[in-house]
Parts: structure tokens; C-alpha cells; sequence
């Protein structure tokens, strides 16, 4: 699909990225106007060869726990206009599922993931990097409402997973990862001004 433009979505884990990504995506889909997304996490690597005990104890928050590689195999091929295969992923058991999803090619495709900037080889491939800037404690907050109620997590195992791996890790390799953004963006998923000013850009590519 010739000029393709690839927007990536960052921040940390709660942050209101996937709220911000849904809002813009709703928005631009509710004009007729036609955009895909891709969440980084669908991309956590394949662990069906471990056992639970093995899966509980993987660092979640490194980039390393991506597998990238396929991630931009699937980026260039939408860009060539090939669909692809988009893999999906349980949070309760830790691992991809068997099966998958077709994508079709679009001319804006929208990446929402918590080491997108983290990542020095999948910086090339995007036009536009936000970060979605919101302090650790309301990200925390966030994460365990949504971690009860969603993913299937006791409040033992979010707050150990915390101190652990996703605080250290967020200070690793998230934090410093805002300085290659293009947009900082305040207020997490619900900063209308930032939404309409994506939302122009977009239209304007697309129309
Ligand atoms: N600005 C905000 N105000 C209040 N709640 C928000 C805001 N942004 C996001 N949320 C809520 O916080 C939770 C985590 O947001 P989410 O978008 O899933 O984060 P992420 O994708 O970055 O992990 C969700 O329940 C979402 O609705
Ligand atoms: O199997 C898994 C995979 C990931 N996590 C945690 O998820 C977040 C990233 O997802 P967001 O949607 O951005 O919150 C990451 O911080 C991992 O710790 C997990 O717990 N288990």
C-alpha cells in the first residue's frame, strides 16, 4: 500500500494508551474512514512449551518478551499491501492461542505497546511516536482494576509482578523511551485535544 503511515503508541502499562488508540480508532472508523491497529501485546511471544509455573516467572516488561521480529515482518507486509495473520494472546494463561486473525492493508495502521519507543529497530518503521505520559502510581492504580477485573489476576501476584519486574522495567527502558516521541501526551486515554489533533492528521492522510 503505497505511503502508508504508521503511528505508534507508547506509555506505560495503564497508562490509557489502549482507551486513546479505541477513542481515535471509534472516532475515525465512525466517519467511514478506514484505519487498522495492532497491539504490541498480541505480539508476546508464543509460550505453549512451558508450564504455568515456567510462564509465571518470564519478565513481561522487557522487550525481549516480543517478539518483534514478527511484528515488523507483519508492519512491512501491510505496507506492501499483504494481509496478515495477526496473532492473539491470553493474559490468563500467558501465551498465544492457536489461532489467528486476518488484517487487510489500510493507508494509516496504528501500533499501541509499552516498549514501541523502547525499541531501537522498530523506531524506523513509524511516521508519528506518542507517548502517553502518565504518573507510575495512577498507571498502578489503573493496572490493578483492570488486572482483577479483566486478566483474570489476585491483588498478591499484580503487586509482587509490580515491584518485581513492571516498576524496574518501567524505569528501565519506558521512562527514558518519552525522549524519542513526537507528542507527549497528558491525561492518558481521555485528552480530547490531543485526540483531535491526531484525529486531523489522519483524516487529512486519509481523505
Ligand atoms: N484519563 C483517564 N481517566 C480515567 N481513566 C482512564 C484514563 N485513561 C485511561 N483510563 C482507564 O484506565 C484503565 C487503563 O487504561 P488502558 O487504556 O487500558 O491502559 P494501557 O493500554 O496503557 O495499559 C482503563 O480502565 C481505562 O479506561
Ligand atoms: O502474559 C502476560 C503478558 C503481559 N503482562 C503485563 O501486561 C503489561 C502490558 O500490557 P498493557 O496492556 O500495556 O498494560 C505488561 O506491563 C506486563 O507486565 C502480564 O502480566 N502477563
Amino acid at each position: 500500500m503505497p505511503n502508508t503511515r504508521i503511528i505508534a503508541i507508547s506509555g506505560g502499562s495503564g497508562s490509557g494508551k489502549s482507551l486513546f488508540t479505541q477513542t481515535l480508532i471509534a472516532e475515525i472508523l465512525d466517519e467511514g474512514l478506514d484505519i487498522r491497529v495492532l497491539c504490541e501485546d498480541h505480539y508476546y511471544r508464543d509460550q505453549t512449551h512451558l508450564s504455568m509455573e515456567d510462564r509465571l516467572q518470564t519478565n513481561y516488561d522487557h522487550p525481549k518478551a516480543f517478539e518483534h521480529e514478527l511484528l515488523i515482518r507483519h508492519l512491512e507486509e501491510l505496507k506492501q499491501g499483504q494481509s496478515i495473520d495477526y496473532p492473539q494472546y491470553c493474559f490468563k494463561t500467558h501465551t498465544r492461542l492457536p489461532d489467528t486473525q486476518p488484517i487487510t492493508p489500510a493507508s494509516v495502521i496504528i501500533v499501541e505497546g509499552i516498549m514501541l519507543l523502547a525499541s531501537p529497530e522498530l523506531l524506523p518503521l513509524f511516521d508519528i511516536k506518542v507517548f502517553i505520559d502518565t504518573p507510575l502510581d495512577i498507571c498502578l492504580l489503573r493496572r490493578i482494576t483492570r488486572d482483577l477485573q479483566e486478566r483474570g489476576r489476585s491483588l498478591q501476584s499484580i503487586t509482587e509482578q509490580y515491584e518485581s519486574t513492571v516498576k524496574p522495567m518501567y524505569h528501565k527502558f519506558v521512562a527514558p523511551s518519552r525522549f524519542t516521541a513526537d507528542v507527549i501526551v497528558t491525561q492518558g486515554g481521555k485528552n480530547r485535544i490531543a485526540l483531535d489533533v491526531l484525529k486531523s492528521h489522519i483524516q487529512q492522510v486519509l481523505k
